[in-house]
């Protein structure tokens, strides 16, 4: 067992400092308004620096900067930004453990998390994408004898990024490793929870990258975001966060014709047919450990396993152990490693999540474990805790329907193989799902029938670089990581070229 100082006493690892700038044109650059907002940490609930508070002139000076860098950027050979690329990765390794800290007091989440998962899979993923942009091929048609059609990939050219504080690094990493390798350069906004840690993470980075390639403005997303996302200098805006807010930031693109990704909400079945059953056997454990999946995090995944479909036959037995496997979850300082669930990331998505616990009991949904906050008394007394909550009812309900975002997960049966299908259908959302089943035709079938972007198959959370991740239906539009974003940060540019010496069959 480790437990990390917190930032500020001695011994720490990290030094936040008291006040953030933004990150322009590779300098710390302070607003144009004069500005600053406080930035607390869920851990304590209590204000540890203030951050810049960006505007449009903040966003214009970044996007300056990064119309100045593009070029250069955008002709660098894809073995000269993967050499950067990995650097990266190779600094964040170096800096593991400082990293993670910062992200938990930024964030709120588990150190043990931080450590094992968030930041390890942020360095895999610069590390991926370096390998990704130099085995990447263009294509060749030929047209005829004479006539070759020749597909490039270009750069975009200057792209926007807004991304959301459940995940404050990896998100970031998530947008910025493709869009780097594909030779683009940015100006991203971070979540106005969560600025800090990626302002220690370009502390530590920034000097890898020429001055102007990523800029970073922080601020409000109607401040901030919303001159980023609308501005015709942009070729492509990236966001993660709420579907409402996807809906405007595709408004906002629609003005400008410039592609859109969008990773939003989600509602996840988590499917569990009756011969996952036994009374003791590691498969039965595995399971388990899936449907504790939605503590994960906080709950705070866009992902989160939230509704636990399972079959009537078992239903009784296995609420019985799973509600045993989720009463050991161990709940404390966020720095101790033995810690599992950490602190809500904000106030406000802890009220949020409070609301859903009343909403949930005024519907009638039954409480089989938590449902209350989680008092840790001491100096966490002021923190974002919530007892990790399983309701029992029906799919109709808002418990069921309903985007909660918290460590909640609502439990209901269903009777045969079309009847789970159908309730895991049962949702506006396409994010992700999970099925649990020691029948690989089972699994494969209802893999294939649900509509979610990814499924789990007999694992849950799991996020490896090379496998595509987005949403079918309102949960969002493109996938990330995988190849397949590379796409996403490029254009085509096709040379059609005829090497005929006379004008004969000319048309
Ligand atoms: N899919 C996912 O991964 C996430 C889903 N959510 C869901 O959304 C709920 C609300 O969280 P919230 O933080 O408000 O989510 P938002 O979608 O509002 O925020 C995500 C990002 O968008 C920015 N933003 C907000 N409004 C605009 C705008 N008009 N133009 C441009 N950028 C904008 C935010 O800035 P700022 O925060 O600085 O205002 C933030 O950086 C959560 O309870 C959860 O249900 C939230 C986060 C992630
Ligand atoms: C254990 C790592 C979890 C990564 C989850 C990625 C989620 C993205 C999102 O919420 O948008």
């Amino acid at each position: 067992m480790t437990v990390y100082a917190a930032p500020g006493q001695p011994d720490s690892l990290v030094t936040f400092k008291s006040r953030y700038e933004h990150y322009i044109g590779g300098e710390w650059v302070p607003p144009v308004g004069g500005q600053y907002f406080e930035n607390v940490t869920p851990i304590t609930g209590k204000a540890f620096c203030e951050v810049a508070r960006g505007t449009a002139a903040d966003i214009d000076a970044a996007l300056d900067a990064a119309h100045a860098a593009a070029p250069a950027w955008g002709q660098t050979s894809p073995a000269e930004r993967a050499v950067i690329l990995n650097k990266i990765a190779d600094r964040m390794e170096q800096n593991l453990e400082l990293i993670a800290v910062a992200e938990t007091w930024d964030n709120g989440k588990a150190v043990r998390e931080t450590l094992n998962a968030d930041i390890p899979l942020a360095i895999d993923h610069f590390r991926y994408f370096a390998g990704a942009i130099r085995a990447q091929e263009g294509g060749l048609s030929q047209i005829n004898e004479d006539m070759v059609a020749y597909h490039f990939h270009e750069p975009l050219g200057v792209v926007g990024q807004i991304i959301p504080w459940n995940f404050p690094i990896l998100m970031a990493t998530w947008k910025l490793a493709p869009a780097l390798a594909a030779g683009n350069a940015i100006v991203l906004k971070p979540a106005e929870q969560t600025p800090a840690s990626i302002l220690v993470l370009f502390e530590l980075i920034g000097d890898l990258l020429p001055a102007g390639v990523v800029n970073i403005v922080n601020g409000f997303g109607a401040e901030a975001g919303k001159p980023l996302a609308t501005s015709p200098r942009i070729r492509k805006i990236a966001f993660t966060g709420e579907t409402t807010t996807g809906r405007l930031i595709m408004q906002y693109a629609s003005e400008n014709i410039i592609p859109v990704t969008l990773e939003l909400g989600g509602k996840s079945p988590n499917l569990f047919f009756e011969d996952v059953m036994a009374q003791d056997d590691a498969y039965f454990d595995k399971a388990k450990e899936g449907f504790t999946m939605f503590a994960l995090n906080q709950g705070e995944v866009c992902t989160c396993p939230s509704r636990a479909l399972i079959q009537e036959s078992i239903a009784g037995a296995f609420l019985d152990a799973v509600v045993e496997r989720t009463e050991l979850i161990t709940r404390g300082n966020p720095l101790d490693t033995d810690t599992m669930m950490g602190a809500q990331a904000s106030n406000d998505q802890f009220e949020k999540i409070r609301s859903y616990l009343d909403i949930g009991k005024q519907e009638g949904a039954q409480v089989l474990t938590g449902g209350e906050v989680a008092d840790l008394g001491g100096e966490f007394a002021d923190g974002f805790y919530i007892q990790p909550t399983i309701f029992r009812g029906d799919n109709s309900m808002r418990i069921f329907q309903e985007e909660i975002f918290g460590p909640v997960v609502s439990a209901t049966t269903f009777t045969d193989f079309d009847d789970a299908v159908r309730i895991a259908n049962d949702t506006l959302y396409g994010l992700g799902a999970g099925v649990w089943s020691r029948s690989g035709n089972t699994a494969y079938r209802a893999g294939r029938a649900i509509q979610a972007g990814r499924v789990w198959v007999n694992n849950y959370h799991a996020y490896p670089a090379h496998a595509a991740f987005g949403g079918y239906k309102s949960s969002g539009i493109g996938r990330e990581n995988h190849l397949m974003m590379l796409d996403h940060y490029q254009q085509t540019k096709n040379l059609l070229v005829s090497y005929r010496e006379s004008a004969d069959g000319f048309f």
